[in-house]
């Protein structure tokens, strides 16, 4: 019996070295008019580098160029769903990728474009299946809803060897109770971006909420 079925790919230790720049990853919904530059550099100020721009507004793939060369940024796209939007994302200079779930499809693109991704697994089946393609850092989703930080010390006895970013469901109320375990390298979250102080370009207000989540210990 082999602890890890294939060795981690370079994608996946990729992954981690990011990972461990920041205890979160801010998850983003950028509606269309939103300065997305300005958002990305009030989060990286605030102490947050990985920015994970989700696929599901039309203004994403935009705003994923725009930080491209945001200094001290690492754009990511999430909700990759399909192989083109691997490669859209990509092309938009996205550094890093995330999906909610993994098909045979989604990884093979990943890999075809080396686009380190995270993809999202919620049971014991689903890690093994990510872990025996080589990719031994995943994100739980949805967090919260599949069972939390019961779930992930259930998951850390037979299969130590994956590490989570576990998202959905996690606010600066439980994200400390998620980083305390060995097998969360960081967390996932919307709280940092909320939608009302983005719509006003509130960007002190996203830099002080990103400054507290930098701040959360690990
Ligand atoms: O769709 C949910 C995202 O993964 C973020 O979840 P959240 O809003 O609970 O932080
Ligand atoms: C929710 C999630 O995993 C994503 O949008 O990538």
């Amino acid at each position: 019996m082999s602890p890890h079925p294939m060795p981690p790919t370079e994608q996946s230790a990729r992954l981690r070295e990011m990972a461990a720049a920041a205890p979160v990853v801010p998850v983003l919904v950028i509606a269309p008019g939103v300065d997305a530059r300005a958002l990305g550099a009030a989060l990286v100020s605030g102490g947050l580098p990985m920015l994970e721009v989700t696929l599901r507004t039309p203004a994403a793939l935009e705003a994923i160029a725009a930080m491209a060369d945001l200094p001290g940024a690492i754009p990511g796209a999430g909700t990759l769903l399909t192989p083109a939007d691997v490669r859209a994302a990509r092309q938009a200079g996205a550094r890093f990728g995330v999906s909610p779930g993994a098909t045979p499809d989604l990884l093979a693109a990943a890999e075809a474009e080396g686009l380190p991704l995270l993809p999202g697994a919620a049971t014991a089946s689903e890690v093994m299946a990510l872990l025996a393609r080589g990719h031994d850092a995943m994100k739980l989703f949805p967090a919260a809803a599949a069972g939390g930080t019961a779930l992930l010390k259930s998951l850390a006895g037979p299969l130590p060897q994956a590490g989570f970013c576990p998202t959905g469901g996690i606010g600066p109320e439980n994200a400390a109770e998620y980083l305390r375990l060995p097998n969360v390298m960081c967390v996932g979250g919307s709280w940092v971006a909320p939608p009302d102080l983005l719509a006003r370009g509130d960007w002190a207000g996203v830099e002080a909420l990103a400054r507290a989540a930098a701040a959360l210990p690990r």
